[in-house]
């Protein structure tokens, strides 16, 4: 009755503009003050060592020099504390650069001192949590269902990996210009899928659509949130950030086409005593999420499918893309990766199993290499300090402090790698062949401070060995069906974009391909028929 009188009484006017005056009001002090206590806390020094970028409080400028050359910054200060620890002020106010000597030391931490999933969600998601990101049944899941099982699946993704072949890229009967990086994501995404969700829903558009999207979607979603303040956020993501709105499109989507086969599958496995089992990965999450404590629902599931698609589909799909340009850009190689190829192909008569994938060390070692001189950052190993610790060089890390490790100067390093700024294919392949110890030590699968292009320690990617397969079955067919040559021989290898700490190949770029003739094998041979 109160409430109504104020705006119907005598003085309705001058009380209601008061109101809404006041109402501003506080919501403009609270506004500032959370902006103002936000910066107030990235401000805040939570680890005694140098500052590279900062000069007193020039804050904006800092930022300004990061985002215009952070390659250039963390040369300077690989330069000047290769073996130590310093800061930068960046996207995400101060950040700890911590030399790859101390990651044994940081990754033999009692899990929860440090956390790869806090400085992710720091990093992408900022403090009011949109989208989730990181659950251990992921990792869990990746790293023993998929690595285990597929090597049961390679028959099934030799056939899909054909079928995208032909279907994504042109004909190619003369030398075609194939703009690389799309058609490579819907190859990825195709084949992945073929592992993640079965033959019933991998070609599906929609299903398409979202998996292959869904990470540069919370990227830009996460690039447009971050404009907005802390306390504006909740807000902003409802209804002013519709790149947010997307990403949750996706979400749901993906909770329409997977919760019903879920669903189904629960109801043939109770209902049908000689009900089969699927051999995917909505299987494997179905099957670990039944065995945990507190089971998560078929819709927070399919949440948790779209984030593997997350973690699998783009870095799998950059790396392809190098491998290609560096391949067109020296076609000496070529020839090499194919007779090595050939070669394993004829000794196992059909479609390579996981062992001979192994046994395919120059292309194990050409993208090894592609990937050091062109890795997706300059810098991994992603951790926020939880708890209090200090390293053996006495410097103390207080929770809240955000660490890095500048990954790719040191793959730029002459004292570790010879002539390291020279691409040199088989340069891994000479290394694994000095002894039976080195042949494990150079593997592209093989995490070491020396190589950190998949992280370091207990949360280092579980997908690297589902990756190296992937890699080597889709980069193997495109050698062995085309020929691929530089569109521009002048302009050299397309050249990388570098947006912040992130490296990325020209996703524009285009490179010539020939559909080379069938291969098929002659008496001992294999040859172009
Ligand atoms: C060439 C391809 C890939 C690259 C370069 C790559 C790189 C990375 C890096 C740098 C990390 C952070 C690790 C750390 O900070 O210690 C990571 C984490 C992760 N990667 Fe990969 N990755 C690739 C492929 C994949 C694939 C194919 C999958 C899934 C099948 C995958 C799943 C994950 C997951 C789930 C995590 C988070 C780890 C956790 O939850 O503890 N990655 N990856």
């Amino acid at each position: 009755m109160v409430f109504l009188e104020i705006f119907t009484g005598p003085r309705s006017f001058g009380t209601v503009a008061w109101i809404l005056i006041s109402l501003a009001a506080t919501i403009f002090v609270r506004f500032w003050s959370d902006n103002y206590l936000r910066a107030q806390k990235l401000k805040r020094q939570r680890i005694d060592v140098p500052i590279l970028n900062l000069k007193g409080n020039e804050y904006d400028a800092a930022l300004k020099a990061y985002v215009a050359d952070a390659k250039g910054l963390l040369q300077r200060g690989y330069k000047e504390f290769k073996h130590g620890i310093y800061q930068i002020w960046s996207l995400h106010g101060f950040t700890t650069i911590v030399s790859p000597d101390f990651l044994e030391e940081l990754s033999s931490l009692p899990p929860g001192t440090i956390d790869f999933y806090e400085g992710t969600r720091k990093r992408m998601v900022g403090d009011y949590e949109w989208v989730k990101l990181g659950d251990p049944l992921e990792a869990h899941t990746i790293l023993k269902d998929l690595t285990q099982n597929f090597g049961s699946l390679l028959s099934e993704v030799a056939d899909e990996i054909d079928h995208a072949l032909s279907t994504e890229l042109p004909e190619c009967k003369d030398w075609t210009p194939v703009t690389i990086q799309p058609r490579i994501l819907r190859i990825v995404s195709l084949m992945t899928g073929r592992v993640f969700v079965g033959p019933e829903l991998n070609r599906n558009e929609e299903w398409l659509h979202i998996s292959s999207n869904f990470m540069m979607d919370i990227y830009i979603a996460s690039n447009a949130l971050y404009k907005y303040s802390h306390f504006m956020r909740p807000f902003a993501a409802r209804f002013l950030v519709p790149e947010i709105r997307k990403v949750w499109r996706h979400q749901a989507t993906a909770k329409r086409l997977l919760v019903p086969i879920m669903e189904q599958r629960q109801r043939d496995a109770a209902s049908n005593p000689n009900f089969k089992k699927p051999n995917d990965m909505i299987q494997w999450l179905m099957d670990n999420n039944a065995k945990e404590k507190h089971p998560r629902s078929f819709a927070e599931l399919a949440k948790l499918h779209l984030l593997v698609c997350f973690s699998a589909l783009h870095t799998s799909t950059l790396a392809m893309t190098h491998f290609l340009y560096d391949l067109a850009a020296r076609p000496e190689y070529v020839e090499p990766l194919r007779e090595e190829q050939y070669a394993i192909q004829k000794a196992c008569k059909g479609i390579p199993s996981k062992f001979d994938y192994n046994k395919m060390i120059r292309m194990d070692s050409f993208m090894k290499e592609s990937q050091r001189l062109n890795p997706p950052s300059l810098m991994t190993y992603s951790r926020l300090v939880l708890t209090e610790f200090t390293l053996s060089n006495g410097v103390k890390f207080t929770p809240g402090t955000y660490i890095l490790t500048p990954a790719a100067l040191v793959s730029l390093d002459d004292d570790i790698w010879e002539s390291a700024n020279e691409f040199r294919g088989f340069r891994f392949a000479d290394l694994r062949s000095r002894s039976k110890d080195d042949m494990h030590k150079f593997q592209f699968t093989t995490i070491t401070p020396k190589a950190l292009h998949f992280g370091h320690g207990r949360q280092g990617c579980p997908g690297r060995f589902f990756a190296s397969y992937e890699l080597k079955a889709i980069f193997s067919r495109i050698i062995e069906t085309f020929d691929i040559k530089l569109l521009d021989e002048k302009a050299g290898r397309p050249t990388n974009k570098i947006f912040g700490a992130a490296i990325t190949p020209d996703e524009s770029a285009q490179l010539l391909l020939r559909r080379r003739r069938a291969v098929r094998e002659c008496g001992n041979e294999l040859r172009l028929v």
